[in-house]
């Protein structure tokens, strides 16, 4: 017995001892390839900067760009990420040698069976298909389709803000462009009147929200994916996602050469991600576009100027058209000015190479490495943005041509976001009935400071956005 444990001991100790010589050994990674980097702390690699970042990755990576260059390389426990902001070997990466950087980053809390399933995370071949079937989800004609869902929901989200705007007082337009959002992603999406904006007990909205809200069991999972990487099969499988009712369907995982189809298990696990992609991305898109107009009331008298002048402010209840909407330039000007100064999620832009690659000035990186993008700095670079200083909300430097690198809150390239323009059609829908009526007033310290504590999880989104409305006629 005696001699059994001695025996399993033994071995356990030989297997701890290979393990941390492997972490040690992950670590000469960037040293072999020349690319500097902050020097990682044994087994935790770089969080503690990142903890320090107020536990924000896109800040601590805009500093480690600071110190160490557009192309440098930091640890996640040992986890070695490449981080990029030259443009050209963006670009390369992105959309010129797309076919060696089709895989993105796998995500932490995807069960194994599952990890394939949509859009967001497959590779390869299945990936391709994928996206073939679903980009016309989002052509022109099924945009003008869905236009009158989203009005409906315009319609809901009107009469609360007629109310609040009745109250007079400072309140959370957040709140309610995260009920706006999901209302519109279930009706668009899944075809289903749901009532989230009337009803704040929603069964849709409550489960719906039940896949955001923090819980510690998930932070867990998220710690213990990020130091013991090798693991990751075993945390995946004590975490429960919501795809796991659909795991024993039909994803067999073989890909059958060019069938240009999606499997039933495969729809039910994009309609999920949809559900996830287009919720708090819109609702927070639309919160930084309202913090915007209240502490700009010269840019937003211009915004609506440009609105009046493509829609009659008599007939405030009409639909905004797709057609008109999508002629009005300054307007997407105005979006896109904001989603540059505050871009959403980062850290969802990540590439895995699948083959070697040659870095100019540095040499051949293997593949499998994953390669981050420091967006901060390329939205903020004087040089893709100048003369005017990039810090300046100016929505006209788009009137002039850009780097294609310069500008990706939506990534760039084959794998962009496939919601991209729902998204901005959904938000420029409500914001012109909204402009159209109202006026948002800056309430001073209660705007300003949320947006001065945002938070990265993994969205950049501030807590509350607190405005007050006034009738323009008035
Ligand atoms: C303001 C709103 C949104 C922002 C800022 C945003 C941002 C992003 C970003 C940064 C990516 C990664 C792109 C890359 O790796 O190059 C992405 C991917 C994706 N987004 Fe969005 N998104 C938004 C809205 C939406 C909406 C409304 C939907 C769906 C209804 C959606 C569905 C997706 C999907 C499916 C992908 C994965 C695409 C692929 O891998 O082929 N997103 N999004």
């Amino acid at each position: 017995m005696f001699l059994l444990t001695g025996i399993l001991v033994a071995l356990l100790c030989v297997v701890v001892a290979a393990y941390l010589w492997h972490v040690r050994k992950a670590y000469n990674f960037f040293i072999r390839l020349g690319i500097p980097g902050p020097a990682p702390k044994f087994f935790f690699g770089n969080l503690s900067e990142i903890i320090k970042a107020k536990g924000r990755p896109s800040v601590a990576i805009q500093q480690w760009t600071d110190k160490y260059g557009h192309i440098f390389g930091y640890f996640e426990g040992h986890t070695p990420i490449l981080v990029i902001s030259d443009p050209e070997v963006l670009q390369d990466v992105f959309i010129k040698s797309f076919s060696k950087f089709h895989s993105r980053r796998e995500s932490r809390f995807m069960s194994s069976q599952a990890k394939d399933a949509h859009l967001f995370n497959a590779v390869g071949l299945r990936w391709k298909r994928q996206r073939f079937v679903l980009n016309p989800t989002f052509s022109s004609l099924k945009l003008k389709q869905m236009s009158p869902l989203i009005h409906r929901s315009i319609e809901f989200l009107m009469e609360k803000m007629a109310d609040q705007c009745a109250k007079g007082e400072p309140f959370d337009i957040y709140a309610y462009f995260k009920r706006f959002t999901m209302d519109t992603i279930w009706s668009c999406g899944v075809g289903l009147d749901t009532d989230m904006q009337n009803n704040v007990n929603d069964p849709y909205l409550l489960n719906s929200q039940k896949m955001f809200s923090p819980n510690i069991f998930r932070g867990i999972i998220f710690i213990l994916t990020l130091l013991i990487t090798e693991l990751t099969k075993i945390w995946r499988s004590i975490f429960q996602d919501g795809l796991s009712s659909f795991e024993k369907s039909d994803n067999t995982g073989v890909e059958a050469p060019r069938v240009r189809k999606i499997t039933k298990y495969e729809a039910s696990a994009n309609i999920l991600l949809f559900i996830v992609a287009g919720y708090e991305t819109t609702s927070t898109a639309l919160s930084y576009v309202a913090y915007v107009l209240a502490t700009h009331p010269e840019e937003q008298r211009k915004l609506q100027e440009h609105i009046d002048a493509h829609f009659d402010p008599e007939t405030e209840n009409i639909m905004p058209t797709y057609e008109t909407v999508s002629e009005m330039d300054y307007f997407d000007m105005f979006i896109r000015e904001t989603l540059r100064i505050f871009p959403i999620a980062p850290t969802a832009i990540s590439r895995q190479s699948n083959e070697d690659f040659r870095i100019k000035d540095f040499g051949t990186v293997p593949a499998g490495t994953l390669i981050a993008v420091d967006m901060y700095n390329l939205h903020y670079n004087p040089n893709l943005w100048g003369p005017l200083d990039p810090h300046e909300f100016h929505p006209e430097r788009f009137a002039t041509n850009r780097h294609p690198m310069a500008w990706i809150p939506f990534g760039v390239g084959p794998r962009n976001c496939v919601g991209m323009r729902f998204a901005l059609l959904e938000m420029k829908m409500l914001l012109v009935r909204l402009l159209k009526t109202y006026t948002l007033i800056d309430c001073g310290e209660k705007t300003r400071k949320p947006f001065e504590q945002l938070t990265e999880m993994p969205v950049i989104a501030p807590k509350e956005a607190i405005i007050r409305l006034q009738r323009r006629d008035e």
